[in-house]
């Protein structure tokens, strides 16, 4: 089924093949696209189509993007459907989360190596048995580059789930037995932080055969706030906007090295 009419741009997104760079850079928040796009060399507004927006530029003379995929895995498995389309093959998310391990401060940046699949967007790709991980180039390339900028950044496993204060008032929930016997479980298991779209991506991702990693700011961390603890909140997502453009760089490079 063809919805384009013809237009060859993408449904949802609005975007047409060769508008996008093979790296696009995925903000939940499409008011995070300008701020990405203003790192870019001779940055361009592609299109600005429901909740994605999209900018096309240059890092280091290569074509790169940015398009925001909204809120939960459903809309940001459309922007990746959509922009593996036009060409795209190499995504890293530039998000904000919620931390969970105590020692995960807000303001701390976390690399994902995996997500836990508490979504529906990705059940629909894959069996629940098979892992939504993060690419290991990626991984590698963004703990490289928040250890060269300086950032304070921790590399793990975070929680995805499609009900935003199913995290932050499970107990007000019809389902809080559930949400809370899982919460306790995922933070016992050493779960960084929570957010919402790395478990769609990192399986949309797979059945693809793209690379995708993720990096995100802590906000603030309720579980230092149940313990007691400092929780100050941090809002501004200059460095991990920073950290995936440096990574962006790396990996530009190793691909070319790998092309000679
Ligand atoms: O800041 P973004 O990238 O949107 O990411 C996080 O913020 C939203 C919830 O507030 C969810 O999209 C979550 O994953
Ligand atoms: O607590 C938070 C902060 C950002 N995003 C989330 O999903 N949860």
């Amino acid at each position: 089924m063809d919805y384009t009419e013809g237009s060859g741009k993408q449904y949802h997104i609005g975007v047409g093949p060769g508008e996008v760079g093979r790296y696009v850079l995925l903000p939940g928040d499409p008011k995070r696209c300008a701020k990405i796009a203003a790192h870019f060399d001779n940055p361009v507004l592609v299109a600005d189509s429901r909740e994605f927006v999209t900018y096309t530029g240059e890092l280091d003379g290569v074509k790169v993007s940015v398009t925001s995929t909204g809120i939960g895995g459903a809309s940001a498995s459309i922007a990746m459907e959509e922009l593996h389309a036009c060409g795209a093959d190499t995504f890293i998310r530039v998000g904000t989360c919620g931390g969970m391990d105590l020692d995960v401060k807000g303001g701390d940046l976390v690399i994902a190596t995996g997500a836990v699949r508490f979504e529906g967007t990705s059940k629909e790709y894959a069996p629940i048995e098979y892992p939504a991980v993060a690419n290991f180039q990626i991984v590698n390339a963004l703990a490289h580059s928040a250890a060269k900028l300086n950032l304070p950044y921790h590399v793990g496993v975070v929680q995805c789930k499609d009900a935003f204060y199913g995290q932050h008032k499970p107990e007000e929930l019809p389902n809080h037995e559930e949400l809370l016997r899982k919460w306790d479980a995922w933070v016992r298991m050493g779960c960084l932080a929570s957010e919402m779209e790395s478990a769609a991506l990192f399986i949309v991702g797979g059945y693809l055969r793209c690379r995708v990693g993720s990096v995100f700011l802590t906000v603030a961390n309720q579980q230092r706030e149940k313990a007691g603890l400092e929780n100050i909140q941090h809002h501004d997502t200059e460095a991990p906007i920073r950290a995936a453009i440096e990574a962006l760089r790396d990996l530009i490079k190793a691909d070319q090295k790998q092309s000679v």
